[in-house]
């Protein structure tokens, strides 16, 4: 507990800055601007591994699905800044290629949403992947940047993370997809900066529609905090999605 207290404080050292201090992540100090990153600092480095602004729940976690991934059957997902890094998601890329809608110097700045506050005060997470039960893992802490009711976790934030839990599970089975529908039951508040766990499966395919669903409950199990389902569409290379 005091550790991960610690974390939190750590993190609120960008709260003590004077609202003229305050800039992007990665931008130069007093600059105003964005600084161009170097490719090892941001682009490349794993989201998804251990920080120091994690809590004491999350690396227990990590650990215990770590230990899941030693024979192989469930598979840690890496997770960087932009959305387009690895091999796989370049090829990701190429789907949506007639259909991106930014000019390529806006795109080198974009970030992945979730990936884009400092560390432990938006979203952290890691998934963890079962390719024989159609199962994608969420376990994610809400940082204070995140919250919504006082001391809650907005619900907004909390559909983001099932969105892309939901559609990873999709996406690892299918390539490529978009989310059509999502349908959320909010059923208990998640306190900020506690860790839950996303549970999703694969339910049913049918043609290019992947149906996903999922629960979200705390880290001893005993609260159901939210349900979820999802519709996501495979996307058909060379079809504009504009
Ligand atoms: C995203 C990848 C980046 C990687 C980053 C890592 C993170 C990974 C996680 C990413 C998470 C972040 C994810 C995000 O943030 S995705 C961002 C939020 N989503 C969108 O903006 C999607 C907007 N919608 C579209 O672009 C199109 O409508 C799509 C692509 C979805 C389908 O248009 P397309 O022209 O291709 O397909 P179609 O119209 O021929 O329809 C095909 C079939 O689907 C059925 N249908 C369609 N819509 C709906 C609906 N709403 N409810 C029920 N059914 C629906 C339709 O009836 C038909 O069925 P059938 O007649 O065949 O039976």
């Amino acid at each position: 507990m005091l550790r991960s207290c610690a974390a939190r404080l750590r993190t609120l050292r960008v709260l003590r800055r004077q609202p003229g201090d305050a800039r992007l992540p990665g931008s130069q100090p007093g600059s105003g601007k964005l600084r161009s990153f170097s490719f090892e600092d941001v682009t490349e480095k794993d989201q998804a591994l251990p920080k120091p602004s994690w809590s004491k729940d999350l690396r227990l976690l990590f650990d215990k699905f770590m230990k899941k991934c030693e024979d192989g059957s469930w598979k840690r997902l890496p997770s960087y800044k932009t959305s387009y890094t690895t091999s796989t998601i370049q090829d990701i890329r190429a789907f949506f290629s007639g259909s991106i809608p930014l000019k390529e110097e806006l795109m080198s700045q974009a970030r992945l949403f979730t990936r884009s506050f400092e560390d432990g005060l938006g979203f952290e997470y890691v998934m963890f992947y079962n390719d024989d039960e159609k199962r994608v893992v969420c376990i994610c802490q809400g940082g204070l940047y995140l919250q919504g009711p006082p001391g809650f976790l907005h619900g907004g934030a909390l559909a983001t993370l099932i969105d892309i839990t939901l559609g990873t599970n999709a996406m690892v089975a299918g390539g490529p997809v978009m989310t059509a529908n999502l349908d959320i039951s909010f059923k208990r508040p998640v306190p900020l900066c506690s860790v839950v766990v996303i549970n999703s499966q694969l339910d049913k395919v049918e043609g290019r529609k992947f149906f996903v669903s999922c629960n979200v409950r705390s880290v001893d199990e005993q609260t159901l905090h939210t349900e979820g389902t999802g519709l996501f569409i495979k996307l058909e290379p060379g079809k504009s999605l504009i």
